[in-house]
């Protein structure tokens, strides 16, 4: 079994470059299927298994995808297939996104239901109902969920009950192609919906609003094939900011959006991180007595879920008590048992965790999701001993040689499908 071995104490120092942001390529590689010319070309792609599941599923679909280095070209000009399988959409929940794309090329769609996953059961109701509106019928065939609608999809306003990433982003694609305008409110505005919204209008659609939460899309009768570049991931470069902080090291991390980072930022600078950007790059220069803080978690531009574990990680080697409450997913402490394995002082009430420093010890960890596998590598660097975390697959759809740069940074880490040399140093449970 693949797993990464950390040995903590060491200090970082250096730079860290950070790849193209999986969450905003994965929309964007579905949204490719809206052209049925010419092929797009996707740069700043970063190397992760969840893009090559879904270029696997894009191929299945029927368009050509060829990958090179950190570009992936599309071409979708045939006609597609309708049916998304479940051995593919059940590896990753982002391959819901094709559902978009599939309504308003083909007017059909057949999607498996992947079902629950590790952070909560996370319905799609709100995709459904948007698409209804825009006169989709849907049935349920053996755990597939069957779409139809009677030509061109039309226009709507639609209002989502909350602010929605993956509605946002399939009802953005569906009503590119649809007859009219289309008014999308109470949306996301993260920053991968304002890429997203980027790549469709350089293939001639027209998207206004894309990053507030009033998206205005006026349906176009085709779309073409376009070059993009995608935004780099502001999680990536969240979680090399609190690999600095948590060591109390000062690390300069490369290709940094710091506007797509302003509620981490300014919770770091409240604990007494030092966040300094140097045109395209920051510095993070840590205090040697951080402060505990209280975060919650909210739709962007609020603090995000998906740098929730690893800013716990960090509080955990914080004195005093910080707290961290989240309101997104209904599921996602599931590394607060993991930490535990390591001494954390962590008390779960409802959602919020309650978290006292202390000197962490070194483990064997499992990961609970793929940013539970970052944390609980982070927190490795601080533990006294070996840390071990298995369960990499997780890590591998987010993050691009991990280990690897950790390790460029200083830290003592391997990755290895052996352990024997480490086994009396690890503790084992
Ligand atoms: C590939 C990708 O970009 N994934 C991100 C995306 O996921 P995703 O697009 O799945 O996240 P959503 O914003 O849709 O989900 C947020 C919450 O709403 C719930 N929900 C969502 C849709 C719906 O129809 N009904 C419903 O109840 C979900 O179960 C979850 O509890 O945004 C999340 C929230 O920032 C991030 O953590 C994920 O990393
Ligand atoms: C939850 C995440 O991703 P996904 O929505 O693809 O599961 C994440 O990136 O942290």
């Amino acid at each position: 079994m693949d797993k990464i071995i950390v040995k903590g104490g060491q200090e970082l120092s250096g730079s860290v470059k950070v790849e193209g942001s999986k969450n905003a390529v994965l929309p964007i590689l579905a949204a490719s299927l809206l052209a049925a010319e010419g092929t797009s070309v996707l740069t700043n792609v970063p190397k992760l298994s969840d893009v090559s599941t879904l270029s696997k599923l894009l191929e299945y679909l029927g368009a050509e995808v060829s990958n090179e280095d950190n570009q992936v070209s599309i071409n979708a000009s045939s006609k597609l297939s309708s049916t998304a399988p479940y051995d593919l959409v059940s590896k990753m929940r982002a391959s819901m996104l094709v559902m978009g794309p599939l309504l308003a090329r083909n007017s059909e769609c057949s999607v498996a239901m992947p079902g629950g996953c590790a952070i909560g059961s996370r319905p799609i109701e709100q995709h459904l109902k948007g698409f209804e509106k825009m006169g989709v019928e849907f049935k349920n065939q053996e755990g597939n969920i069957l779409g139809k609608s009677d030509g061109r999809l039309k226009a709507a306003n639609i209002s989502l009950d909350f602010p929605s990433v993956g509605a946002t982003q399939n009802l953005m694609m569906a009503a590119s192609l649809a007859d009219g305008t289309t008014h999308l409110e109470n949306v996301a505005m993260e920053p991968e919906i304002e890429d997203l919204a980027d790549y469709i209008n350089s293939m001639g659609g027209n998207i206004q609003g894309a990053g507030t939460n009033h998206i205005t899309i006026e349906g176009v009768s085709k779309l073409a094939g376009s070059r993009h570049e995608v935004i780099p991931d502001r999680i990536e470069a969240g979680t090399f900011m609190i690999a600095g902080a948590i060591t109390r090291s000062e690390i300069l991390v490369e290709n940094v959006k710091t506007n797509h980072l302003t509620a981490l930022i300014s919770k770091l600078e409240e604990a007494g991180v030092q966040i300094t950007e140097e045109g395209r790059n920051v510095r993070v220069t840590p205090s040697s007595h951080l402060k505990p803080i209280t975060v919650k978690t909210m739709p962007h531009p609020g603090f995000p879920t998906d740098m929730q574990s690893q800013m716990m990680a960090l509080l955990t080697t914080i004195n005093g008590t910080s707290t961290i409450t989240e309101t997104i997913f209904e599921n996602r402490f599931m590394h607060v048992n993991e930490f535990s394995h390591m001494n954390a002082d962590i008390a779960l009430e409802d959602n919020t965790a309650v978290i006292k420093g202390r000197q962490l010890q070194g483990a064997r960890v499992k990961s609970t999701d793929l940013r539970a596998a970052a944390a609980l590598i982070l927190a490795g660097l601080v533990s006294e001993g070996y840390t071990v975390v298995t369960e990499l697959r997780h890590l591998d759809r987010g993050y691009v040689d991990f280990h690897k740069k950790l390790k460029a940074l200083g830290a003592d880490i391997e990755r290895t499908g052996d352990e024997t040399a480490h086994k009396s140093a690890v503790t084992t449970r």
